[in-house]
């Protein structure tokens, strides 16, 4: 009792169709409590008298579209807007929701009655594009967590193949998961809540199984060619997928993508780049709707492109979208990196004494990652293409590049400057033991089991320190780095 007494809150009475919006300092918290009426949290509904804890610098916004009374500690910042463009993502997942249903009628045989064919039932399979700070994500959390919340049983696959944001995993993979019950929102270490391979699978926001590749940096600039590839291996995995279940196909894909697809470069060759990676997304999930979230100039490129055999919308940008900067972003890799490993803690603020954690019981979700010390050469390690490459015209003439961009390069521990240590591994799925089967690039198209970070290195006794999540054995096993790096705080 005495505790509640320090509770330093405040509460909010919102009217219907406004938003209570938050942002949070390092190192601070917030809980917030629906005590009457209805509200959401980027599509994910609050029960009432629950206390919902966010840390981790999070920004983010409490809808309402009957209006509500919060019990609200404090945050850094907060204003409420009336302002919202929550009426049109709502139009819009309706929209979603009726090629869904036709989608599953088609499925099952039922006529669909407005319809003289079913050819075209086709489920929504959504590409969300913006620029930077346009708030593409949380269009996707939206229309996720509605489809979810439609008590239909849909389970849309969300992909995420934005490297600069990590989705489930860790920043620099790009990943898909069906999902089944709604996105939690409490932190930016984990944005589209935490997967069942980084924590407990008895909350129900944890029973994520994503398939991941690792392209292994923040700009897709910097491997092109790669991110290409991981993309379209990603849509293979998922057609396969929808081929063996085609109810589960009719609830859709929703795509986030990296601001690099929308923004205009006066360099050609990255505007080359940013073309093709969109035509990758398009051709591998088979993309029938782009949504343009408020760029006019891109939602004419995209009309002008693909106008004329799928569904180009323009979509309003919310105003509580968050500019966010490049320290910040650098701050949420090691949030995310750290949660990986660690799980998640966000301390309750003073007087706060049961909270929920993006509507969970547990506020801890504390795990241990192993440290465990193995020979060089019981791990084999690849980077992709060459650090820096000489351009061709740098060559002498009549040079070859020995080495592309895709070509995996071992990588030996024992040499200095081999950049492994504190450096982010991914872990890759075991290679084809039939060796008639397996060729050059087969890394490239192998998916994550799991990240791993080398944390010391001793090159007299030929032996690393490896953190890990779980306690698994690496002899044999291969593992991929990028340019992501561990920091011990
Ligand atoms: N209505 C809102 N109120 C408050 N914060 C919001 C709102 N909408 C989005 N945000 C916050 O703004 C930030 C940026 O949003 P989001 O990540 O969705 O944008 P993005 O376009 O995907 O970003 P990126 O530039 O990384 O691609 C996030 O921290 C998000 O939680």
């Amino acid at each position: 009792m005495e505790n509640e007494k320090k509770t330093d809150s405040r509460e909010w009475e919102l009217d219907a169709e406004t938003e209570y919006r938050f942002e949070l300092d390092p190192g601070t918290s917030l809980a917030i409590k629906l005590v009457q009426g209805q509200a959401e949290v980027f599509g994910t509904e609050l029960a009432e008298g629950k206390q919902y804890l966010f840390g981790s610098e999070c920004k983010a916004s409490v809808f309402t579209w009957q209006g509500c009374v919060l019990e609200i500690s404090h945050p850094s910042t907060e204003y409420v807007s009336e302002e919202t463009p929550m009426a049109t993502y709502a139009n819009l997942h309706i929209a979603f929701e009726q090629m869904r249903v036709r989608a599953l009628n088609a499925v099952h045989g039922s006529p669909n009655s407005d319809d003289d064919s079913d050819a075209n039932a086709e489920p929504p399979r959504v590409l969300v594009l913006g620029p930077e700070n346009s708030g593409k994500t949380t269009v996707c959390k939206i229309l996720t967590n509605y489809a979810v919340r439609a008590g239909q049983d849909w389970s849309p696959l969300l992909v995420n193949v934005d490297t600069s944001e990590g989705g489930w995993s860790c920043p620099g993979a790009i990943s898909a998961a069906p999902v089944h019950s709604p996105l939690p929102t409490c932190s930016p270490a984990n944005p589209l809540g935490s997967a069942a391979t980084s924590a407990p699978t008895a909350l129900s926001s944890n029973a994520l199984l994503p398939l991941v590749y690792w392209y292994g940096h923040t700009e897709t600039k910097r491997n092109p060619l790669l991110l290409d590839r991981l993309i379209r291996n990603l849509g293979d995995n998922v057609r396969e997928k929808y081929d063996a279940d085609p109810e589960g196909r009719a609830s859709g894909i929703i795509v986030d993508t990296p601001s690099s697809f929308a923004s205009s470069s006066s360099s050609s060759s990255s505007s080359d780049h940013r073309h093709t990676l969109i035509k990758s997304c398009v051709d591998a999930f088979g993309i029938n709707v782009i949504l343009v979230v408020g760029h006019e100039k891109l939602n004419v490129e995209m009309q002008r492109t693909y106008g004329s055999r799928l569904s180009v919308v323009k979509i309003p940008k919310s105003g509580g979208v968050v500019e966010l900067d490049h320290s910040y972003r650098e701050r949420v890799h090691n949030y995310q990196l750290r949660t990986y490993m660690y799980g998640q803690v966000i301390e309750a603020p003073p007087g706060i004494s049961s909270a929920t954690l993006g509507g969970e019981t547990m506020t801890d979700l504390v795990l241990s990652p192993s440290s465990v010390v193995i020979g060089f050469d019981d791990l084999t390690i690849y980077r992709i293409g060459e650090e820096s490459m000489a351009p061709s015209s740098a060559l002498p003439i009549g040079g070859t590049r020995i080495l592309s961009e895709m070509q995996p390069v071992l990588i030996d521990p024992a040499q200095s400057g081999s950049g492994l240590l504190n450096a982010v591994l991914a872990l890759l799925a075991p290679l084809n033991p039939n060796d008639s089967e397996r060729y050059d690039e087969e890394i490239l198209d192998l998916n994550v089991t799991g990240f791993l970070i080398i944390t010391s290195l001793d090159i007299q006794s030929r032996k690393m320190t490896i953190l890990a999540p779980n306690q698994g054995s690496f002899a044999g096993r291969t593992a991929v780095v990028g340019s992501f790096e561990w920091q011990d705080q």
